[in-house]
């Protein structure tokens, strides 16, 4: 274990203890200040943090037995519903109340864009995130699978890029339509007047809706949709713009208008040194002055954060224009306990040490204000399960404001409703933090996890595959919507969906993903900035505002709906059914937890059954495991079965990794820490707290290290 120095009664591993004193903090706090508030707060938080996790277990016992003293009778909802209610599960509803939370950038309260997720282990990637404000559409087009066929190897394809300038010519006169042509026949642009004038063979015409035209700089000419902003780069000096009528070299979207920087769920961080090393890449995001060098296609080149657009409005203004998404972080849950920080002999709450270490980071920026123009700190909570634990984590952001001597409510909370228990409650939830909530998420992916463990002893779940047709999941992503509209929260902040987790499927992406701006969401997650620049285009067909207007006078789902467990009820499944289940499910297991356990990375692209490319998180792995597990309790699979798959797809997982030389192949010894875990995750799966994968995971990584 790393070595630990004292600081006010707490034992602090040394590389905590010099970052905080010498990098991190700012604002005239003192490490003794910090230091002491910190020793106060966990005398306080932490015996109520460790009372909160009591209390799920509690309530997870008590719906247990309900559902084994029920085994085999069909599921009464109004019987479930007073039981939920009997044990605290299920709270009344509060007082009536609106969201009243101030100071929050446009960026999550006005304008509806894409957010992208980024683990912030990776510094390359994570600068990349917050460059992804802008991003070329036809880059994104041309290289990926968004359009049919393929740019051939070796140079520029031009066959591909007539594909791509005929899809952005098409997008932009659905989005940005002309008084009577086509941007196809435009050969010159220019602003007269106040107004864009565009030539075509058939003369000089404009913009259909003339309040589109934002600006230009230079020859190039910005538009905005529905508030974002889009670039048509005239650069007659490339390949694409000499040969362009309108000499339009590229098209740029603004993208990712805000990005998560994750401590959670796609970091593998177990010990002192990765935490420290991860507050050091967030430190350096809001300092601005995180850079990463590395080697891309046989040259070295360093990255650092992007500088702000500049354009010059119709009225003749000069405009800056944010260069950078808006940076949120999300802090780990209530869960998990660190070494790095000990107090009495004990390992304390992760969860405080994030809020406190992020948030002094966060506050380097509020001198210059490059994240936040107008001086707030974003923080994304996760796994909160129900009101007691919101309450918590309001009592908590508070304390680390009177630490760090900020005003009340500069920190505002995204409040990820991806745990059962919240969603039933969301109102009461929100309640906690009115004045500070700035987000609510659907998290399907960890509630999917939460849902097959919360209704473990009720019977055999459906497969995976089928979760996303059961009522709770319509009840829940629909319910989320309607509450958010309910207390005012738009305008305020964000109301989002969740993951696209095929990072190769564009095409897919572009047919599906607007769905999540046509149900009212202002934000949902993507894993890529390509990603970010293709759905950005959904957020241009469709208008938030208009759809949130429509939504506000519709039924809210039934409570009943949202509580109906996904059972597999009477339907019978084919040995083949079953049989592909356990593979798929112990494949992508092993795939993601080998570089977990070994590797360190907390979210990759894993090669799944059929070698397509999935994003994997912990809430995917938590998801696998679960529904292997209530399979297996409920003898629709034996713990043979399992065995023999897993032995199985170790060797498939060793063969779709043979070209990464850092990798250590599981079989044939099937013994080291990462096929332990992985087959411990699915055998102890039923009595992981709340499902989660935290404890194995860690435990697992720990011992790899410790080997290594
Ligand atoms: C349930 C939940 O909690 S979901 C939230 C957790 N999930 C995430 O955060 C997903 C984030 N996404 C990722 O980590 C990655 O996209 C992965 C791991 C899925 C795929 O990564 P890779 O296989 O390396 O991606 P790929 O090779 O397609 O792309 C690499 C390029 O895209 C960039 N990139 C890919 N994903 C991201 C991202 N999320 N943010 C910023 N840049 C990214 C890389 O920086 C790289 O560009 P560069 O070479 O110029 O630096
Ligand atoms: O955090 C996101 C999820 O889907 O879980
Ligand atoms: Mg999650």
């Amino acid at each position: 274990m790393t070595d630990h120095v004292e600081r006010a009664g707490l034992q602090v591993a040394a590389p905590l203890a010099e970052l905080v004193e010498k990098e991190l903090l700012t604002g005239g706090v003192t490490p003794q200040a910090l230091w002491d508030g910190y020793a106060a707060l966990l005398r306080e938080l932490a015996p109520e943090n460790r009372a909160l996790l009591k209390r799920r277990d509690e309530l997870q016992a008590q719906i247990d037995d309900w559902h084994r003293a029920r085994r085999g009778q069909p599921h009464d909802a109004e019987a479930y519903r007073a039981f939920l209610r009997e044990i605290g599960y299920l709270v009344d509803e509060p007082a009536p109340f609106t969201i009243g939370t101030s100071n929050v950038d446009p960026e999550l309260a006005q304008v509806a864009g894409p957010q992208l997720v980024v683990p912030i282990s990776n510094a390359r990637f994570a600068l990349n995130a917050a460059n992804a404000r802008w991003g070329s559409l036809y880059d994104a087009l041309y290289g990926t699978d968004a359009l049919p066929g393929k740019a051939a190897p070796g140079g520029y394809d031009a066959g591909r890029g007539a594909q791509v300038i005929a899809w952005a010519r098409k997008h932009l006169d659905s989005v940005a339509p002309l008084d009577g042509a086509s941007w196809a026949d435009v050969t010159g642009m220019k602003a007269e007047g106040g107004r864009l004038v565009l030539t075509t063979g058939a003369g000089e015409t404009g913009l259909a809706d003339a309040a589109q035209f934002a600006g230009t700089s230079g020859e190039d000419v910005f538009l905005r949709v529905n508030g974002l902003l889009i670039r048509l780069k005239v650069d007659r000096s490339t390949v694409i713009g000499r040969d362009d009528k309108a000499g339009i070299s590229d098209v740029i979207l603004e993208s990712a208008l805000t990005a998560i920087q994750d401590f959670e769920d796609s970091v593998a961080a177990v010990d002192a040194e990765d935490k420290v090393a991860n507050y050091r890449n967030w430190l350096g995001l809001m300092r601005g002055d995180l850079t990463d060098t590395f080697e891309k296609g046989g040259r070295q080149m360093t990255r650092r954060l992007a500088e702000d657009v500049a354009y010059t409005d119709p009225q003749g203004n000069e405009v800056t224009h944010p260069g950078r998404a808006v940076l949120l972080v999300r802090n780990v849950g209530h869960l998990m306990t660190t070494d790095a920080v000990m107090l009495d002999g004990q390992e304390t709450p992760e969860g405080i040490m994030d809020a406190l270490m992020t948030v002094a980071g966060a506050m380097h920026d509020l001198q210059a204000r490059r994240n936040s123009r107008t001086g707030s700190i974003y923080v994304v909570k996760p796994k909160m399960h129900g009101p007691d634990e919101v309450a918590f984590a309001e009592r908590l952001y508070a304390g680390v404001e009177r630490i760090l001597g900020l005003p009340a409510n500069t920190v505002k909370l995204g409040v990820m409703d991806e745990e059962r228990r919240t969603s039933a409650n969301l109102s009461a939830c929100l309640a906690q933090v009115k004045d500070r909530v700035v987000f609510i998420n659907t998290g399907f992916l960890d509630r999917t996890g939460d849902e097959i463990h919360t209704s473990m002893e009720a019977g055999p779940v459906v497969p995976k595959g089928r979760m996303k047709d059961q009522p709770w999941l319509a009840a829940y992503e629909a319910g989320n919507v309607d509450t958010g509209l309910a207390l005012e929260l738009a305008g305020k902040g964000q109301i989002g969906k969740g993951m696209w987790a095929k990072p190769d499927d564009m095409a897919d992406m572009l047919k599906a993903k607007i769905a999540h701006p046509q149900a009212g969401a202002n934000t949902a997650w993507v894993p890529s900035p390509t990603a970010a620049t293709l759905h950005a285009t959904h957020y241009h067909q469709v208008s938030v505002h208009d759809v949130q207007e429509q939504l506000r006078s519709r039924e809210k789902p039934s409570l009943d709906a949202l509580l109906t467990p996904p059972l597999l009820g009477g339907a019978n499944l084919s040995p083949d059914e079953v049989a592909y289940e356990i593979d798929n499910s112990c494949q992508s297991i092993l795939g993601y937890v080998v570089r977990w356990v070994d590797q360190g990375i907390g979210c990759s692209k894993v090669p799944d059954y059929e070698d397509v490319a999935l994003m994997e998180d912990r809430a995917t792995l938590r998801i696998s495991a679960q529904h292997l597990a209530n399979w297996l309790k409920h003898g629709i699979i034996t713990e043979r079965q399992v065995q023999d798959s897993l032995a199985r797809m170790a060797e498939k997982v060793d063969r779709q990794n043979a070209g990464d030389p850092l990798y250590q192949p599981m079989a044939p010894a099937l013994d080291g820490p990462a096929f332990n875990a992985a087959r411990d995750l699915i055998l102890k799966g039923a009595e992981q707290p709340s499902g989660y994968t935290e404890p194995l995971l860690h435990a697992a990584r720990r011992a790899a290290k410790a080997q290594a």
